[in-house]
């Protein structure tokens, strides 16, 4: 994907005011490649990942939504900006879009199954339902939930296991082109490394494009190689992590380098006794966490998997 010069703006009910949350970015995401988006809160992060994943590129779209209103943003080839809702929606259908809410998004009376072949029904009403079930089995594994989850409802799972349903959700048509909005939101420390763990090693099986989002450098330096930082709805930093962090003239990007500096230099290996190593003093919820990240079989991977450019 490609974004030229884009800027992004809210209509407020009253039509005189808008609100220019993004202005004049450049962004581009070449294909098999993890890009992360690094801004503060309110810096423009969603807004443009929104864009990216078709939100904001309708004609006519109502009060309260992103409109593209500068520039040029293209996915696929195609042109976003002023798009019609037909052509968006087709072309939505190789973007895996993963919203900062979006495991609290998953239908309540649905079985975890069910959501995840939810987008399956909604390309095709007549799909087989034998071969939407192998497709749901295949993502639930690749994502590492055991199967027997399926046939559960969401409020039955913890909120990592959501998050992963909702993961497993947005990759089920297997998308050119994975837009994950704070993948890792509300999730504890030791699940959220292995969520991030879990996409990466999906991207490398699968070889789709991402954008990553976060306001945590941890989180997007796990995953990407490459950020672009956000301030104020303007890119201040592009580039490879260590590049971006090394001599960096924006003013927030090095108090970004500089806690990075000082995150770097606490972490320091912890001593290890022989014998003493497996899980002790951890709490048994933690030890269960850990059992739960543990590496699954190779998930297989579907025919027709996107390998196109974005
Ligand atoms: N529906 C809306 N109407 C008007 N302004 C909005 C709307 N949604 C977001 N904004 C504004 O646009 C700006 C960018 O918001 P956005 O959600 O993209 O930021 P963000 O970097 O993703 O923040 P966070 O990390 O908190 O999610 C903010 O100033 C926000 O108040």
């Amino acid at each position: 994907m490609s974004a030229r010069d884009v800027s992004i703006r809210y209509r407020a009910n009253n039509t005189q005011s808008r609100f220019l949350a993004v202005g004049g970015v450049n962004l581009d995401i070449a294909a098999g490649e993890i890009v992360g988006l690094l801004g503060e809160s309110g810096s423009g992060k969603s807004t443009l990942a929104g864009a990216i994943a078709g939100e904001a590129g309708l004609i006519g779209s109502g009060e309260g939504t992103p409109e593209i209103c500068g520039g040029s943003l293209e996915v696929f080839g195609r042109e976003l900006r002023g798009i019609g809702r037909r052509r968006r929606d087709r072309l939505t259908l190789r973007i895996g879009y993963l919203r900062q809410d979006e495991a609290e998004r998953l239908s309540p009376i649905l079985t975890v199954a069910e959501n995840v072949a939810e987008p399956i029904f909604r390309r095709d009403r007549r799909f087989n339902v034998r071969e939407a079930n192998a497709a749901v089995a295949t993502a639930i594994d690749a994502v590492r939930l055991p199967l027997g989850l399926m046939s559960r409802l969401p409020h039955e799972l913890s909120s990592g296991q959501r998050q992963r349903v909702a993961l497993a959700r947005a990759l089920i048509l297997e998308p050119a082109l994975l837009v994950a909005d704070e993948p890792t939101r509300g999730i504890d420390a030791l699940v959220r490394d292995s969520v991030l763990d879990t996409i990466a090693s999906l991207q490398h099986d699968r070889v789709f494009s991402a954008l990553i989002v976060s306001s945590e450098l941890s989180v997007v330096s796990r995953i990407a190689s490459r950020v672009v930082v956000l301030q104020h709805g303007v890119v201040v930093g592009d580039g490879p992590i260590d590049e971006v962090f090394s001599d960096p003239e924006d003013y927030y990007v090095k108090g970004l380098a500089k806690a990075r500096r000082l995150e770097r230099s606490r972490v320091t290996p912890a001593p290890t006794h022989p014998g003493t190593e497996d899980h002790q003093g951890v709490q048994p919820e933690v030890v269960e966490s850990i059992a739960d990240t543990r590496p699954a079989p190779k998930p297989k991977k579907a025919p027709g998997a996107g390998r196109s450019a974005t």
